[in-house]
């Protein structure tokens, strides 16, 4: 079986997680939620770090805990990142690679490379860890992690003791793992950029339970329980870079339902990206609004209406093509444009932000 499920209850006296998910068995899941919420516990529990009784895990497959039968941590064929990553500094980075590779197999060594080459530490392996950056150390710690040919690999937070430039650096690097390595990552992350930008699948916890569970866009896209993975709620959506306009500094992102023009990034066309549009960022028009400030117009078809937090707003959830935006109305608009289900309209996007 292509998936991930986990069964866990823990009491504790100040906090209990209760949590019963079923994730894919490939590509990054991210562990959203509140700080409190349990993600790191979860973490740990999929680890063997705390035992959960009457627990149940199995990864692609195998089993790692049931009712009978508990592996313990070592047993556990995964790699764990942490905030910062604790090197021995007595050793160099390849000592510190090959530290808990008992005998190093063919299979394993081969990972060792890959590792090394994908996280591009080569140049690093005679260093020691005193000598590297934040961002270098942390580089090798994901590669140490991958070194061991883990099934799942378990990040926490990898980035968070990072300033904005080193997370620059490695987020590159994450996304080449992502595309090139057939592991499973449930990567913990309170930044919304991260999420949006590496994440296929979510997972929402809230005071230890399961807020929501699903594939990204659709998990952004839900009106129900509209989830805020920053300062709004919003959406993410596949897109090529479909053409550059040297002369105004701007790109065409391409999607299945049209396109939308963003700053260039100097990203070549033909590049694969995410864009995520915040429910702020888009209007709705019965007439194509001709000359506009705004100049991403596509036509979309009403699909969900919803309150907003606010009592004078309202979210309208919009299909374009296949993919899906949510704009956020006053009520006053929503009911002078009458906005019902199925109503075929002009959706305008102010703007758009380039996830690479
Ligand atoms: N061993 C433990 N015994 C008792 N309570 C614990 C234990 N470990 C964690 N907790 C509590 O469980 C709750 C969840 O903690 P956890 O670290 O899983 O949250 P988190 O979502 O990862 O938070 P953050 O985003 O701040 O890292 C917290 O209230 C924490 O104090």
């Amino acid at each position: 079986m292509d998936d991930i499920t986990a069964r866990f209850k823990i009491n504790w006296p100040s906090f209990a997680l209760n949590v019963d998910i079923t994730i894919p068995g490939r590509g990054v899941t991210a562990l959203f939620g509140h700080s409190g919420s349990g993600k790191t516990t979860l973490l740990r529990c999929i680890a063997g770090l705390e035992r959960a009784p009457q627990g149940f895990l199995s990864v692609n497959g195998e089993v790692w805990q049931d009712d009978n039968h508990w592996m313990p941590t070592h047993k556990r064929p995964l790699g764990y990142v942490f905030q910062e990553a604790s090197l021995f500094s007595h050793l160099t980075v390849m000592g510190n690679l090959r530290y808990g590779l008992k005998r190093i197999s063919d299979a394993q060594q081969v990972s060792l490379t890959q590792s090394i080459d994908l996280l591009g530490i080569s140049h690093l392996l005679d260093r020691k860890p005193d000598s590297l950056s934040g961002g270098e150390r942390q580089r090798v710690g994901i590669a140490r992690a991958l070194a061991v040919s883990p099934r799942i690999l378990l990040m926490d937070e990898p980035l968070a003791a990072l300033d904005l430039k080193r997370k620059q650096e490695i987020l590159p690097y994450l996304e080449q793992l992502h595309d090139e390595l057939n592991i499973p990552v449930l990567y913990v992350s309170h930044s919304p950029d991260e999420v949006a930008r590496l994440a296929d699948h979510l997972v929402v916890l809230d005071d230890g339970y399961v807020l929501a569970n699903g594939s990204l866009a659709e998990t952004l896209a839900r009106l129900d329980l509209p989830i805020r993975l920053g300062e709004d709620v919003g959406v993410v959506i596949d897109a090529t870079i479909g053409a550059i306009d040297e002369q105004w500094h701007l790109a065409r992102v391409d999607f299945s339902g049209g396109s939308l023009w963003t700053r260039d990034r100097g990203l070549p066309i033909g590049r694969r990206v995410r864009v995520r549009v915040l429910a702020r960022d888009v209007s709705l028009a019965e007439e194509h609004p001709g000359h506009s400030s705004i100049q991403n117009v596509l036509r979309g078809r009403i699909d969900a209406i919803a309150n907003d937090e606010h009592p004078g707003l309202a979210l309208v959830r919009v299909q374009v093509g296949d993919s899906t935006l949510v704009a956020r109305l006053t009520k006053r608009a929503a009911a002078e444009l009458n906005v019902a289900l199925g109503q075929e309209l002009w959706v305008q996007v102010k703007s758009v932000a380039l996830m690479e």
